[in-house]
């Protein structure tokens, strides 16, 4: 705020100047540029510190910085611009006061010119500027390579060795503990995100190698964690704790490079190439009737086919897509779904997130799905629906008896409480019936429901397994926000921990 009441009153006095001339005089002028110039190299790297605070992404503080260059000024400049109303015939004079030291030489008719950058003068104030624009850019290499931050700013309160509750996830950290992913496009390992003024940890230790060829998905309700996480793999947001690699390339240290090798920013296309690359895009995402149109003015689905397209330019090694198909219309996802397919079969690696389970069975080799933070189960779709399902879903349409109009569904509902002890009806309609059977094995289910089928009159019948979505909503159960996480531990409850089922052969 103060800096930005002292840029007004800079711009004002510029123009105050300008009427008496007095920055265009051959002797201000470079002293007014080398000003300039000074006050970038001091106050630009002052933002680095204040946009890690803030948590203001890497690229709002190089605009925010620019800003500041072109229309800001410090306390410095402010006294150099009133010395300098002094030194010629400034603005006292014209109200009636003292006269200035030029106009007071001139009465003599003598011609006075002081040197500008003499120290009393604005030497002292350039001196100032160069010393601290030195002493923010030892401060944001500090910041950067994170000497004493520990004792500067809160970092993740959960430092201590993670402890998993997933046979699965445990699994994957041994793996990337003794190397074992050293091939893998992604490599994150224990990834954390504090953000300042929050006690809990967006992300706190996470571990996963996403090798070529793999469409990994991360699932989580809202607030889970996912785009931190994605945030962090770009650069967008600092890294609390752990560290990843793209390709190699570390995130902490070597930015510039993983953009390089994720579909984040396409660069790296050579300029003759643009044309044939952007008439790709457009054809690979079906937006061939909107090329001639302004991005500005696409639908929200065309949007996100449009950030996808820019994704994928360059063939980037690895592609993130957070939520890349929400809000469009079924055929549109089918044809970015048949996109992505490419990617993946092309030998790159994919991480998505996304709220539409349909869309993760369709395109994801493995997924995770993430509670508070942390991966509470990480595995193949059938892996998981296996281990975390709740059994099997029946399904059964019964038929009218002769002579009578509607369907009797009574029967049917004792066989199934007999003979299925504990399962649950979950839908009963005019002549369908659903149940969720946890207690027992499909052949067991067929034989059963085979061998009554013409006693109980049942048309027709289907047996599936668990959907993804119920897997999904078990954990989902589990995410509380930091105040109800914060009464949790002051009450002294756990999570519930969904446990993997048990099944019977
Ligand atoms: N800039 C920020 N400052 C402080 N807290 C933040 C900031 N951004 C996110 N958070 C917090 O971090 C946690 C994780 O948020 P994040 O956006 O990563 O979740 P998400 O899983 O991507 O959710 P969604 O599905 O809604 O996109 C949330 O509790 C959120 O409130």
């Amino acid at each position: 705020m103060i800096n930005y009441c002292l840029s007004t009153a800079m711009v004002v006095g510029i123009f105050m100047a300008f009427d008496k001339k007095c920055y265009t005089s051959s002797t201000n002028l470079p002293a007014l540029i080398t000003l300039l110039l000074l006050y970038g190299w001091s106050v630009t790297p002052m933002m680095y510190p204040m946009s890690y605070v803030f948590s203001v992404p890497s690229t709002a503080y190089v605009s925010l910085s620019c800003i500041n260059l072109f229309i800001g000024i410090n306390s410095s400049a402010i006294t150099f611009v009133l010395e300098l109303f002094e030194n010629n015939r400034s603005l006292f004079d014209r109200h009636g006061h003292e006269p200035g030291v030029t106009e007071v030489y001139a009465r003599f008719g003598e011609e006075h010119s002081a040197d500008p950058f003499r120290w009393d003068f604005v030497g002292k104030n350039m001196a100032f500027m160069a010393v601290e624009g030195f002493f923010y850019f030892v401060l944001n290499l500090l910041i950067q390579y994170r000497f004493f931050m520990e004792h500067w700013f809160p970092v993740s309160p959960n430092t201590g060795p993670a402890i998993d509750d997933d046979t699965d996830v445990a699994e994957e950290r041994r793996r990337i503990y003794e190397g074992g992913s050293k091939s893998d496009i992604l490599q994150i390992r224990d990834l954390s995100k504090t953000y300042v003024g929050r006690k809990r940890a967006a992300v706190d230790r996470i571990c996963v190698g996403v090798p070529a060829g793999e469409c990994f998905g991360l699932l989580g309700v809202n607030g889970a964690g996912k785009t931190t996480t994605f945030k962090m793999l770009t650069g967008d947001t600092d890294v609390t704790s752990g560290e990843g690699s793209v390709a190699g390339y570390s995130i902490l240290t070597q930015i510039l490079d993983v953009h390089q090798n994720m579909g984040y920013c396409p660069q790296g296309v050579p300029e003759s190439e643009i044309p044939r690359v952007a008439e790709w895009g457009i054809q690979k995402l079906g937006l061939s009737e909107y090329a001639g149109r302004c991005a500005g003015t696409y639908s929200g689905g065309n949007k996100r086919k449009l950030s996808t397209a820019i994704a994928m330019i360059g063939c980037p090694a690895l592609v993130l897509l957070d939520e890349p198909t929400t809000g469009m219309d079924p055929h549109s996802k089918r044809f970015l779904w048949n996109a992505i397919m490419s990617v993946i079969q092309d030998g790159r690696a994919v991480v998505l997130t996304s709220h539409s389970m349909e869309e993760c069975e369709a395109l994801c080799t493995r997924l995770a799905i993430m509670v508070n933070g942390t991966f509470k189960c990480l595995g193949t779709i059938q892996h998981l629906k296996y281990k975390f399902g709740d059994g099997y879903v029946v399904t059964m349409k019964i038929k009218a008896a002769k002579g009578s109009r509607s369907p009797d569904l009574e029967p049917v509902e004792s066989f199934m409480e007999s003979s299925f002890p504990g399962c649950v009806q979950r839908e009963k309609h005019y002549n369908t019936l659903q149940y969720e059977i946890c207690s027992s094995s499909l052949a067991r289910i067929f034989q059963l429901v085979v061998s009554n089928k013409e006693r109980l009159s049942i048309e027709d019948y289907s047996v599936s397994q668990t959907t993804l979505d119920q897997v999904f909503v078990n954990f989902a159960k589990q995410q509380t926000g930091e105040d109800e996480d914060m009464r949790r531990t002051a009450a002294g409850r756990k999570d519930v921990k969904i446990c993997p089922t048990k099944r019977k052969t």
